[in-house]
């Protein structure tokens, strides 16, 4: 039975799926401290949050069984991602949910300012009838710079011109087609700020955006322009717009984010008769919050249960459909990764993995992550998944190479992976995926040969000499070990051979000191692919 911590509001409606689910406990526990949390996270498979929850990186330390964290919702700055990821804790989010939702706050943002529309209630119902004071101006002909094309940008930049604006905009994604297609004109961060009557920001809070306006852009701008942000906090320099609008330069800002959520009590925002804010109201509608909590609950299922899932922040994206190509593939991959790791001695410097055939025009990037995973799992154990396979190789200065070649020499799909490690020691496995046959490999280092990867194989490197299959056979025969299938390779006859065989059950390392020590045999490993 997995269990699933809610730690903040979420929509019990979206959460439904997950608490219907025979497998899944739902607890919901909102409001709770980092130490409250850090108590009982050791408890659960999943942990679901909004923004509230600050997930730190003691928290994703402490849930030892964790395996997901889901946000309801887009931005995942609340999540410590480097964490997850060295702990193998798949981090996704919901990123269409709410995309209408917010930008239908931006834009009631944008005119609420442009009308005074908060202090012209906040007066009307304190007793005065104040019809001098809010003078607004229409958004008909007037530029409105969009910093951040992306799902939100994007819907804004749309009403924005049913609305009658022209616009501005400013995305490094943003190609001249897709601008052309949007109605919107390509501008610099330096053209919107220098022109545009309105600006509004979607783009997350990375490095490069934080101030990306502050009191340099301040100081170019249109006098009497408005800004809107509806995005995270920290976009815009609080301070700078303050003092932009003291001087006269910006005629009044709309704000539902901040750089610290929630504010302090004497934030200068809060008491200024120019600023209009909401609490991070962003997302919050009824329709969004049951999107985001349906998309997110659905990931998490899939995730618990070890099936296909998208959204995963920490992980790159792949479209469905190169995923249902590449899906079949999984298996076959983990296990060449972990053959190939089991028959190298030294240490692996690096893994090199050849997609030939079918595979070669595919996005293989998750297929690599499991042949990582499956090299790797041998040195870490438990604690190696797809999420952090990658990750686990660079600190370990493992080189991951990938290369791709259309010719297969025979089959429609290959994947070859070969480890090279310290003192030149170089161990190749190749394996294809055959339409009735199922998984096969059908290489090992040089020799050709045909097995499926599964159960305790036996590797035995000897010299290709008549006798020496039936000394193996009578040696495992004599110490209980039964031969489920055998295969020879050779390259030339009476050089040097390779024996593949699969056994019942595990052989007893006496009995594999014996076999390397029959006359003509080099060396005799057992590989275990469960
Ligand atoms: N207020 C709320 O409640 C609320 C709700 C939903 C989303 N959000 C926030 O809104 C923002 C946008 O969300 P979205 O769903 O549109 O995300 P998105 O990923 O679809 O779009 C973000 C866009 O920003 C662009 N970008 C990144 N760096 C940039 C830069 N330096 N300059 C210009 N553009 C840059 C990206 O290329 C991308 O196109 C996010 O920060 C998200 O967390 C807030
Ligand atoms: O990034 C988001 O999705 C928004 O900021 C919404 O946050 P919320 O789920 O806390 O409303």
């Amino acid at each position: 039975m997995f269990k699933v911590l809610v730690s903040d509001p979420i929509s019990d409606l979206g959460i439904q799926q997950l608490m219907d689910a025979n497998d899944v406990t739902v607890d919901k526990k909102t409001g709770l401290s980092e130490d409250e949390l850090i108590a009982i996270i050791g408890d659960y498979d999943g942990l679901l949050v909004r923004s509230q929850t600050t997930v730190t990186e003691k928290i994703i330390e402490a849930g030892s069984k964790l395996k997901v964290i889901g946000r309801a919702g887009v931005g995942v700055d609340n999540i410590k991602l480097d964490a997850a990821t060295q702990r193998g804790v798949v981090v996704i989010n919901a990123p269409d949910g709410n995309t209408i939702t917010t930008c239908e706050h931006a834009f009631a943002m944008m005119m609420a300012l442009a009308r005074h529309i908060p202090q012209a209630y906040a007066k009307t119902i304190g007793g005065t009838w104040d019809r001098k004071s809010f003078l607004g101006v229409e958004l008909r002909g007037k530029t409105l710079g969009v910093l951040g094309m992306g799902r939100i940008g994007s819907e804004v930049a749309k009403r924005a011109k049913a609305f009658g604006m022209s616009i501005l905009a400013f995305d490094p994604f943003l190609t001249a087609d897709r601008a052309e297609k949007l109605e919107v004109k390509l501008a610099s961060v330096d053209d919107i700020v220098r022109n545009a009557d309105f600006i509004t920001v979607h783009t997350p809070l990375t490095p490069e955006t934080r101030h990306i306006i502050a009191r340099p852009q301040f100081e170019v701008m249109k006098k009497g322009m408005r800004i809107v942000n509806c995005a995270r906090g920290g976009i815009i320099d609080e301070l700078a717009l303050v003092e932009a609008i003291d001087s006269g330069i910006v005629a009044g800002a709309a704000f539902d984010v901040f750089e610290k959520e929630p504010p302090e009590a004497d934030h200068p925002f809060l008491s200024h008769p120019k600023i209009i804010v909401t609490p991070h109201l962003g997302a919050s509608t009824v329709e969004a919050q049951e999107n985001v909590a349906i998309d997110v609950s659905e990931q998490v299922l899939n995730i618990l249960r070890n099936e296909p899932f998208i959204n995963a922040v920490n992980i790159p994206p792949v479209a469905p459909s190169v995923m249902n190509k590449l899906q079949p593939y999984f298996n076959l991959g983990e296990k060449l990764g972990s053959f190939a790791t089991q028959i190298t001695d030294a240490a692996i410097r690096e893994i090199h993995v050849e997609y030939a055939g079918d595979l070669s025009d595919v996005d293989t990037q998750p297929l690599t992550r499991y042949i990582v995973k499956g090299v790797l799992s041998r040195h870490f154990a438990g604690d190696v998944n797809i999420v952090n396979s990658m990750h686990l190789a660079k600190t370990r200065d493992v080189n991951v190479v990938v290369t791709k070649a259309s010719k297969t020499k025979g089959f429609t799909n290959l994947i070859t992976v070969t480890l090279k490690a310290e003192h030149d020691e170089e161990r190749l496995v190749a394996g294809t995926l055959l339409q009735g046959y199922g998984e096969r490999i059908v290489r090992v280092n040089k020799f050709p040969v045909d097995i499926a990867p599964e159960g305790h194989q036996l590797v035995i490197s000897h010299n290709d000499k008549p006798g020496i299959i039936g000394l193996v056979g009578t040696l495992l025969g004599e110490n209980n070990v039964n031969i489920a299938s055998m295969q020879v390779g050779r390259k030339i006859v009476g050089g040097a051979a390779i024996m593949l065989l699969t056994v019942d059950k595990a052989v007893p390392q006496d009995v594999l000191v014996k076999l390397a020590g029959l006359p003509e045999i080099n060396t005799a490993e057992e590989i275990v692919l469960l």
